[in-house]
Formats: C-alpha cells, structure tokens, sequence
C-alpha cells in the first residue's frame, strides 16, 4: 500500500528512471553534434546509441566519419546481446552499397572476435535507417528504423556478461584504431555550453526504452556455449570448405556444439533452407530448441529432423506412396526366416534370427546392395562372423525371401522409405532443396542415409557436413564415406581432440571399458579404443554400488536420487539398455515419487524430472549426473542378447554382441558430466 499524499515507491523509480533517460538523451543530442560529418540523420542515430551506454553498453564510432564510406563498419555496439556491427544510413544512400560495406564490417569484426572465442552466431550486421520503419530483414542483416533501433538491442537475448562485454570491447577497440570509443556523459551538456533546452524530443522513444530494463533483468544470460567456443573450433564453424566436410573427434570433444554454430552461420549467408539430422528421434527435437534460442533470427530456416522423419515426409510431398509398417514387416522376416532361415546353414552359426535382419538390414539394404554379387564380396565391417560364399548364398536366400513377403503384404520397412527416398532425391531439379546439410551423429546412418543426404547437396561448396565419432557406433555394420562416393580432402577432413564434457574419472572409466575394441573412424583409420583424448579438468566422480539384491541395488537408487541437492534432478538422466529395463524404473521411480521426464518427451527446455530413457535415445545428449543401474548385467561373461540360449551362439556372434553392448555402454556413460552412477547386482562388475 502507499502512503497517503506520495506516489507509490515504484511510480517514483518509475518517474525517476524517465528523468535519468531524458537527461540522458539530452547530453547524447548535445554530444552527438560532434559528428559533424555525419549530418542531421546520422547525428540523432547516434545519440540514440549513445543512450545505451549509460546502460552497460560500449560503443565505437568511426573516426573516418563519414570519411571514404569504404568497407567498414560506421559503428561496433557490445553489449549485453553480444556485438552489434551499425551502419547508420541517411534515407536517400544508397543501400546496395551501404549493405555490402557492412556485410564487410561484419566480416573483420568476426575475425577480430574470433580470436577470443566468440562465435560468428554473436555478431549481427545492423543498419539503421533514418526515419522510423518497421525491423525487417535484408539477407543476415536486420534492418531497423532508428527509434526501433535501441529497444531492440536492449531486447535481444542476454549472452554476455558485464565482463565479457568489457573484454570484448576493449578488444575491438584495439583491433579497430580506426574507431574511438564514445560514451554519454550527463554533464556533457552542461559544460557544453550549448542550451539546456531546444533538443527536439518527439521522435525519442521513451516508451520502448523505458520498458526494456525490466525484460533486462528477466532474461538470464544464454549458456556460454551459444557465444564462446574454443578459437580453433571458431575457425572450423566460419571455414569455407569447397565440398563436402566431416568432423570427427572423441566423445565430448563439441563436435554437436561446432555443427549447431556452423548451421547458423550458413543460414546466415544464405537465403534457402538447411536441413540438420540426426539418426535418433529426440536429439533433434533437444538441438532445434538450443538453435533457436542461440540463433533466433535464423530459426525458422533450419529444419530439425531425424533422417527417416525427414525422409518419409519428403516423400510425401513428392507424391511417393510409403507404406511403411514395422509389425508387418516383422511379420514378413519372421515368415522368411521360417521358410528358408531356421532349418538352414545359417542358424547352426547363429540360431538367432536378430543376427540375420541386422545383416539384410545393416550390410545388404543398409549399403543399397541389389545383386548377390555385390553382396559375396562386399567387406562386412564390425561384422565378427566370417561368412563363405556359401553361407552368404544362404544369407542372399533369406533376404530374397523377405523381400518377397514384404512385397506380399504391400509394405515397406524403414531401409525401403530411405532407398525411395534417394531414387527421388537424385532425380535432377532445376535447384537443389537445401543450401546446406548437416548430418551428426552420422556414425549411426546406413550407407543409404548417407547417400541420400549427398544427393541432396551435392558437392557443393559448404554444402553437406557429416559429424560423428567411430567410437560411439551401436550398430552392426558401418561402411566408409569413400563408399558413398563422398571425397574428402585435405583440410575438409577434421578432428577436435580436447574432451570439454567429462570429468577424467568418467571418461577414462569409459575408456577402460572399450579400451581392446579398435574401432574405424569416419576416415576409415582403425584406431585403438583407449585413444588419446585432451582433458579439461574438472571434477567429477565414478560412484560404484552393489546391492546384494535387485531390490537392494533398487533401493541404493532411489536412495541416490532423493539425495541429489534440490533442483538438481533437472540434469539428470537415468539410463538402461533395453527397453524392459526403461518400465521397470520408471515404475520404481513413480513408486517413490520421484520426478520422471521420459527421453522421448525430452526437448531440451529445462524440466525438475530424471530424464529416463535407453542407451540409444540418450545419444549425444549430455547430463550433470547419470545413473545406469544394473549397468553390467549385460555383458560382465561374454553378451547373451537377441533371445539366444546361452551357450548356443558362436563365439564370433558372441564376441560381436558383447562388443555393441559395450559400445552402447560407452555411449551412456560419457553422457555424464560431472556424477556416474554405476550399479550391480550381486557383486557382478565389468573391470572400468
Ligand atoms: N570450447 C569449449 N569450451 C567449453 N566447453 C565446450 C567447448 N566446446 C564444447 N564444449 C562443451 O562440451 C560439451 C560436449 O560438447 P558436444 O556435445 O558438442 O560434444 P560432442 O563431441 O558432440 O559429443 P558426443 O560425440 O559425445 O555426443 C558440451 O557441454 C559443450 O558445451
């Protein structure tokens, strides 16, 4: 309540801030006439920057004012919405000129940042126009009428903190002797001797400034990682690559972090659309949320997708029936398997039909192989059991067999939606669909994904980036980019080398426990698994538990999660290998009430709930803390999966079992950054 006869307190601060403003737009006014060169237009633009440093901005104004109008920028603004690259246009220029000039400002100014990290996604070419206009926006530039122009500066999103903004400026100021720094003083116009009064107000927009401190406060600064990257990596996200690209590098190295900042600085030079996917269906979902609050302006041209979304609604819009049905088509290798598999030559090696869908589906439709030729000598990598050319006939026979049951039934299964959908993408057109494609994960894709997404592109010059990491692959198979007819030379083959993510106790438990698989990387280099990772340090630990019980392990769980500090289930993840193992906990967690967020509906927004998912579904995700109870269950003697009897694999199919389940081990344990939880049961414990 207020006190009778005085305005409320915030009336006054309100009144008080409204004073402050007009002060300080008076003192900008009477400063900003020492721009002389700049003329009427120019002059008022630049007070109304100049207002903003009294709220923690830095501003640098050519000295060249307007001098030879040569590339460069009139004005660099840092503040807390990162670094703003001004070119202040009079109504009548010309702005062609006026907007390649800028573009080129904003170039060197990128440059100059890059030194210290800042990602190209921070700095944004602004020109301002005298006269008020509606924003609108010219390629990567955004357009803004000058009453327009200091509310919506003051609006972006909050990325940089005070000191960086300092840092930052001081930086540019250094790089750029051209430019001098200029700030409002209030006593400016005092001893300026200049009249107090006669500044024209009307076209000042109190009310759009007046109001932005207030959405200030309210918007806590972006993570770090959406504007500051590694110098090197910068230099990856603005390389210009004359073809395609891949990026490699161990697990937690930023390779996600690089491919996001890179779509957004190629949306930005171009006007078409991009396509970024992924082989798992939610960590689309999770990046597209991160891009738009780090690239906001450039959102909406980004298509988040996983390749078999995308592929299935691309083929829907090009007029291609899909019938795709999994019961059916389980269904129909169940049929095949029976008719030609389960009494034959390939069951005495595997009595597991799961080993031979994974080879139709991995090696023979997976690579697009249509001719057993093809198929008898094609190299099956990270496939363990050798195969004669008998048994590979055998193989051939089931896979004809399948094929005829799904052509029975009319259906397509999940390798059928991708062959269609490159037989369409590689029909010609008069303009390719996306400016630029970028696949991570890509380890994860068949052969087939991969060419599609080429065909999509092309060898364009910064057209398709492939990202991923051998080491993290979870499915049979594999193939190399020169099989896909994807030439990658000289310095558009890259790999980052330094782990930001884990804690060196998680990664080298991690480590330990893959350290005899070799692996092939994306390059097709065999590479040992205990590789050579740099670490930054941070702290973090490995927690160990055995219950004598499942129950008992069950309760140390519960017991764990409840004692996370308050707020801290929001980066934590609970992670199992099998769907199975997924209701059980979830179950568990209800019962005692414990907040549960599945996987799938994760999208990246904070929630105050366990993310609970599989192994896969957690791919490429990361979280402060992740718990995988019973994590060893599976492969502590040797990997009993796919329903086979124990003692009835060979021990290739074994061995090859053991070392996928390990892989997906691998996968879920370097999501932790900072707590790995890890539980038996009984005393059973995987050497790590
Ligand atoms: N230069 C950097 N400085 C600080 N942190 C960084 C840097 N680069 C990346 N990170 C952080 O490292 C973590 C891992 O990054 P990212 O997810 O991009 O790695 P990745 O190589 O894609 O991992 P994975 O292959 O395991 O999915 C993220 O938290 C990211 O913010």
């Amino acid at each position: 309540m207020g006190t009778f006869g005085t305005a409320p307190r915030g009336a006054q601060e309100e009144r008080r801030r409204e004073r402050l403003l007009r002060e300080d737009w008076q003192a900008a006014r009477r400063q900003a006439l020492r721009w002389t060169d700049a003329g009427e237009d120019g002059q008022r633009i630049l007070a109304r920057l100049l207002v903003l440093t009294a709220r923690g901005w830095r501003l640098l104004v050519t000295r060249r004012w307007p001098g030879t109008r040569a590339p460069g920028a009139d004005v660099l603004l840092v503040g807390p919405g990162g670094v703003f690259v001004i070119d202040v246009t009079a109504g009548d220029e010309p702005r062609e000129e006026r907007a390649a000039a800028l573009l080129a400002g904003t170039k060197a100014a990128e440059s100059a940042v890059a030194a210290l990290g800042m990602s190209p996604v921070a700095v944004q070419p602004v020109m301002v126009l005298a006269g008020r206009r509606a924003p609108t926006e010219r390629g990567r530039i955004l357009v803004l009428g000058e009453q327009e122009a200091g509310p919506v500066l003051l609006a972006q999103r909050n990325r940089l903190r005070p000191a960086s903004v300092r840092a930052i400026a001081d930086h540019l100021e250094r790089m750029f002797p051209e430019h001098e720094g200029a700030s409002v003083d209030r006593r400016a116009h005092a001893a300026s001797g200049l009249p107090r009064h006669g500044v024209p107000e009307g076209l000042f927009d109190l009310q759009g400034l007046r109001d932005q401190p207030l959405k200030e406060a309210m918007g806590a600064p972006i993570e770090q990682w959406m504007t500051f990257l590694h110098p090197d990596q910068v230099g990856l996200v603005r390389r210009d690559w004359g073809g395609p690209a891949r990026i490699s590098g161990p697990t937690g190295t930023g390779k996600t972090v690089v491919a996001l900042h890179r779509t957004a600085h190629l949306a930005r030079r171009t006007t078409g659309r991009l396509l970024y996917v992924t082989f798992a269906n939610n960590l689309p979902r999770v990046q597209a949320t991160f891009f738009e609050t780090m690239a906001p302006a450039v959102a909406g041209r980004v298509e988040f997708s996983s390749l078999h979304s995308w592929a299935r609604t691309f083929l829907q819009e090009r007029g291609v029936p899909v019938r795709l049905n999994k019961d059916k088509a389980d269904t129909a290798f169940g049929l095949a398997w029976k008719d030609v598999g389960r009494e034959g030559p390939l069951a005495r090696i595997d009595p597991a039909p799961g080993y031979w869908r994974e080879e139709i589906d991995y090696v023979i439709k997976g690579r697009g192989l249509t001719r057993f030729e093809e198929y008898r000598t094609v190299p099956r990598r990270r496939r363990k059991v050798s195969l004669s050319g008998t048994q590979r006939e055998a193989v051939w026979e089931l896979y004809e067999a399948y094929a005829s049951q799904l052509r029975e039934r009319d259906v397509h299964d999940f390798n059928d939606v991708l062959a269609l959908a490159l037989a369409e993408a590689a029909r010609p057109r008069e303009r390719p669909p996306y400016a630029a494609v970028i696949a991570d994960e890509v380890q994860d894709l068949t052969l087939v994904g991969v060419r599609l997404l080429h065909a999509l592109v092309g060898d364009a010059a910064n057209g398709l980036l492939l990202v991923g990491d051998g080491q993290q692959s979870v499915y049979p198979g594999g193939f190399r980019l020169t099989d896909a007819g994807i030439d990658i030379r000289g310095d558009r083959g890259q790999v980052l080398r330094t782990n930001y993510r884990n804690s060196g106790r998680i990664l080298d438990a991690a480590l330990t426990l893959v350290a005899d698989d070799s692996f092939e990387d994306l390059d097709g280099v065999r590479t040992p698994g205990r590789r050579d990772v740099d670490l930054t340090h941070h702290d973090g630990d490995v927690v160990r538990v055995t219950g004598a019980t499942a129950d008992a392990h069950d309760g140390e769980l519960v017991q764990a999660l409840r004692s996370l500090p308050a707020g801290a289930l929001a980066d934590t993840a609970l992670l199992c290998p099998s769907a199975g193992g997924v209701s059980h906990y979830r179950r568990l967690l209800e019962r005692s009430g414990v907040r549960v967020c599945p996987l799938e509906r994760y999208d990246g927004r904070p929630v105050d709930a366990v993310k609970l998912g599989t192994y896969h579904r957690a791919k490429g995700l990361e979280f402060k803390n992740v718990f995988l109870p019973r994590y060893d269950a599976g492969i502590a003697n040797g990997a009993q999966a796919g329903g086979t009897p124990a003692g009835t694999q060979s021990p290739q199919s074994a061995l090859e079992r053991a070392e996928l389940l390990r892989s997906g081990l691998f996968v879920a344990m370097t999501r932790a950054r900072d707590l790995l939880w890890l539980g038996s049961v009984g005393g059973r414990a995987v050497p790590a």
